[in-house]
């Protein structure tokens, strides 16, 4: 009989149904990761909320361990990579806490907007200081929302219910998607210099780390109040006490915190400063949920080899997988690639098959596209939830099989559709396992998607190459492989490097400086 352990606070329900799918499960919450690196490896799932860090040391000691699931969203305190070297599949349950995040949310902002913990707590002391709380109506003014996926769509039609104005600001946002919700797109700079209240919904990635930031939040409307529900670290908190102490931001009211638990905080007994303590996703419906949803993929898992909104495995039968396999990690690359390169909002994904790719499902192959293009925006994308997510943000997704003998035995293309045209890349097997690009927004180029890469264009000119590799080797970054494609001599021409080690933006600035360069991106790629 599979074995569970529920190592941080779980509804009752998840304990019952794990046990009337015929698994065995133990309830030990509160371990410190060495006890629980001690028991660890008596069992073969692990459900877990956000208390428990499932790192690298102990998935080491896991020995037994075959899936994870996170009763909740975030997976950030789950080393996936780490688990997924192991072969432990990552689950979690999406949707079922987004509605009462949402609320939490709203809730904070009714708080600031009325200083009510600060209210409460003077009058229950007795001082009945009613001329010394002065709100602020909500009714008409803007609400900037930074993350328009699950949460940020549900926060945005409360808001409009309460007859604010919603500003959002999400990359993967479209202007049809905007129109439907009721909101308007704008970019980062626009949102906070127009919104009076400012509320977070995005995952903790690279790119959102500090989307906050002391620059940031001194672009903001003064007197913005700011409500975040989503991650630690997406505000620099420094800054932000900063900005409470001068008045540029009126109140803030955090849920969550860059290290958890926040025991001590700059931040703590500033005036207009409210927090709770990661409670977003703290009720009794979303508990049930999230409780009732893991455990029954868990089971379905342990029991039949069911899979269900997996973060690192895709949703197969057992014979379709071994033929798909390399089709799905070629798809993975190509979407990861589009999703890091094409810059605007997009709107279509083409999906494209011809020669052998034309003879399998193309489900899974579509869904690993718009996995590995949509994670780059948020790390809770999985191939069971990506074709959902397009849809419901209004992506138009294409898959088109040709008949036709092109130049490879089996090739996949993948095309966007973006404001500013169509941007299309392709790639095949080789040695029919061994995904390779052959083609990158027209340009013949052959390379291995893997690790951290450096993608260039510069103007095709003698001596690049050199100064280069010389501009690399000062800044000790070490070429992997090195591949090159040009639209013509002398014309556009393209560059793809694994490199080893850090590529720091100093290093990215002294490329971009050197002659005849157009762009400079850095890559990251599953291995
Ligand atoms: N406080 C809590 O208890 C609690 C509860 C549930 C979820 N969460 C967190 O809330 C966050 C949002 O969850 P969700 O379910 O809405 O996720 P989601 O994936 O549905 O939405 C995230 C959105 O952020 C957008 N995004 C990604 N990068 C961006 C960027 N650089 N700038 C602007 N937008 C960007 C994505 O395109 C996406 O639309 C997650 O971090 C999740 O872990 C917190
Ligand atoms: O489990 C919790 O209480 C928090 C969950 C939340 O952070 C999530 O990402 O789902």
């Amino acid at each position: 009989m599979p074995k569970v352990l529920i190592s941080d606070k779980m509804d009752p329900n998840a304990a019952a149904i794990f046990r009337e799918r015929g698994v065995e499960v133990d309830e030990i919450t509160g371990k410190t990761p060495d006890e629980l690196k001690a028991i660890i490896g008596q069992y073969d799932g692990l459900a877990i909320r956000s208390s428990t860090k499932v790192t690298k040391d102990i998935l080491d000691a896991a020995t037994n361990l075959k899936v994870v699931g996170r009763a909740g969203i975030g997976v950030d305190n789950v080393d996936i990579p780490a688990a997924s070297a192991k072969g432990v599949v990552v689950m979690n349950t999406p949707f079922g806490n987004s509605i009462t995040t949402a609320e939490h949310a709203i809730a904070l902002m009714f708080a600031l907007a009325r200083q009510l913990p600060e209210a409460n707590a003077q009058t229950q002391q007795g001082l009945w200081p009613k001329n010394g709380f002065m709100g602020v109506e909500v009714t008409g003014k803007t609400l900037g929302l930074i993350g328009a996926g699950n949460i940020g769509s549900i926060v945005a039609s409360r808001a409009l219910g309460l007859k604010m104005k919603v500003v959002a600001f999400d990359p993967f946002l479209t202007p049809e998607r905007a129109v439907e919700m009721g909101v308007e797109k704008a970019d980062l700079d626009t949102l906070l210099a127009k919104a009076d209240f400012i509320t977070l919904h995005t995952p903790l990635t690279d790119q959102t780390r500090n989307i906050l930031s002391r620059e940031n939040l001194a672009k903001t409307k003064k007197g913005v109040r700011i409500i975040n529900c989503a991650r630690g670290g997406l505000i620099d908190e420094a800054a932000l006490k900063d900005a409470l102490d001068s008045g540029q931001v009126a109140g803030a009211a955090l849920d969550v915190f860059e290290t958890e638990p926040a025991k001590a905080s700059p931040l703590f007994g500033t005036p207009n400063f409210i927090c709770t303590p990661h409670l977003g996703a703290s009720t009794n419906e979303a508990q049930v949920n999230v409780a009732l949803q893991v455990a029954e993929q868990m089971a379905d898992f342990l029991v039949s080899g069911g899979v269900t909104n997996a973060l690192n495995m895709p949703s197969l039968s057992a014979e379709e997988a071994p033929k798909l396999k390399p089709y799905m990690a070629l798809a993975e690359k190509l979407g990861s690639l589009v999703g890091q390169l094409g810059g605007d909002a997009i709107t279509g994904v083409a999906v494209e098959v011809e020669g052998h790719a034309a003879e399998l499902n193309p489900k899974p192959i579509t869904a690993a596209v718009l996995a590995g293009l949509m994670r780059v925006y948020s790390d809770t994308v999985n191939m069971v939830n990506a074709p959902f997510l397009a849809k419901e943000r209004g992506l138009d997704v294409r898959e088109v099989r040709h008949d036709r003998e092109g130049d490879y035995q089996t090739l996949l293309r993948v095309t966007i559709t973006t404001a500013n045209g169509d941007k299309s890349v392709a790639g095949t097997l080789f040695g029919h396992a061994q995904p390779r690009l052959v083609e990158l927004f027209g340009i013949k180029v052959e390379a291995d998607l893997d690790g951290t890469m450096l993608y260039i264009v510069n103007q095709d000119a003698p001596g690049f190459i050199g100064r280069l590799g010389s501009t690399l080797g000062e800044a000790q970054v070490n070429i992997g492989t090195f591949h090159l494609g040009r639209r013509n001599q002398g014309g556009e021409a393209v560059l793809l490097l694994s490199v080893d080690g850090t590529v720091t933006q100093q290093v990215l600035d002294a490329i971009c400086k050197l002659t005849g360069v157009k762009t400079v991106k850095l890559l990251r790629f599953a291995a």
